[in-house]
């Protein structure tokens, strides 16, 4: 039987950390997150970022946009945003409408506030593996911690990151990379079989396609750590991509759905938030 890889605990204990150095700090960090209220997923998600970061002392502003809003108008509102003093952390919900460019806006946040690490500039940094600090897109980054937390060695392993999306996949395979695992990615094209392949040999598999039991516990080796990032309703029961019942009795290790990747999502979006507010303290005052 496999060990939960308990993300729920996990993040309680940093928020609870989190909340001690965001009050030491004397800091006011507030982050603006704009968003589209008319997509049901995002009203869920900005809620509960909002709630988890009053409880960590980071005050919140939420900017939501009309379902016909433009890119150009988005452009403005994140341009406001980068010029605002108070505001120290900038958080775009995706997805917002169909009519905006999303990578267009989230590379117009200022690198120093974009705490979701989506934008140009920090996803260059990432991807060259460059040193300092810059933010992480939060649900990678919230992996690499929990499987830090296990001591889980990552380095000669073999992984297979499942998805490719900006807020996923590829940033999940450049961290991958940059300790030292060697990564293959699969995505939609991906012919089923080179997958099956792939997931026989994976020494760790991260997954994230929005389909619910997408892999099962006879596709993987045993003793595989299994990641899950899928996110789906069945029946009205929150499950993921991974068939949990078929994967723990083969994986060493694996996340639940709920419970795992998506509360560590939050408490990383909560340190990228502080860390920026610190950053530019620092900076403001060289
Ligand atoms: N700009 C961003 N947009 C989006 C991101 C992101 O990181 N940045 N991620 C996703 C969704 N997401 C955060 O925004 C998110 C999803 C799920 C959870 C979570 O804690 N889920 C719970 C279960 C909740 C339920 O039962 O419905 C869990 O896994 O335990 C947190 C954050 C999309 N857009």
């Amino acid at each position: 039987m496999a060990t939960i890889l308990d993300g729920k605990a996990l993040s309680k204990d940093l928020k609870i950390a989190l909340a001690d150095k965001v009050k030491e700090s004397g800091l006011s960090p507030k982050l603006a997150v704009v968003f589209d209220p008319k997509n049901d997923g995002s009203r869920l998600y900005v809620g509960m970022k909002q709630r988890a970061a009053a409880k960590v002392g980071i005050a919140t502003e939420d900017i939501a946009v009309a379902d016909d809003v433009t890119t150009e108008a988005v452009l403005k509102i994140v341009a406001d945003l980068n010029a605002d003093p108070s505001v120290t952390g900038i958080l775009v919900q995706a997805p917002l409408p169909k009519t905006v460019n999303d990578q267009q806006v989230f590379s117009a946040i200022a690198p120093e506030k974009d705490v979701d690490g989506l934008g140009a500039f920090n996803q260059g940094m990432l991807f060259g593996d460059q040193p300092g600090e810059y933010a992480v897109a939060a649900t990678p980054q919230g992996v690499m911690t929990l499987l830090r937390h296990y001591d889980i060695d990552l380095h000669g392993k073999k992984a297979v990151v499942v998805g490719r999306s900006q807020l996923f996949g590829r940033p999940m395979a450049a961290l991958l990379n940059n300790a030292n695992a060697t990564v293959t990615m699969a995505h939609r094209y991906t012919p089923r079989e080179m997958l099956l392949d792939s997931l026989q040999n994976a020494d760790i598999v991260v997954v994230g396609v929005g389909i619910a039991n997408f892999i099962t516990g006879d596709q993987i080796k045993d003793g595989a750590v299994l990641v899950d990032v899928g996110m789906n309703v069945v029946d009205g029961k929150t499950t993921g991509d991974i068939e949990f019942a078929s994967a723990e009795k083969k994986a060493s290790f694996i996340t639940p759905v709920p419970g795992g990747v998506g509360p560590m999502t939050i408490a990383t979006l909560l340190e990228n938030t502080f860390a920026a507010a610190l950053n530019q303290a620092k900076s403001s005052k060289n």
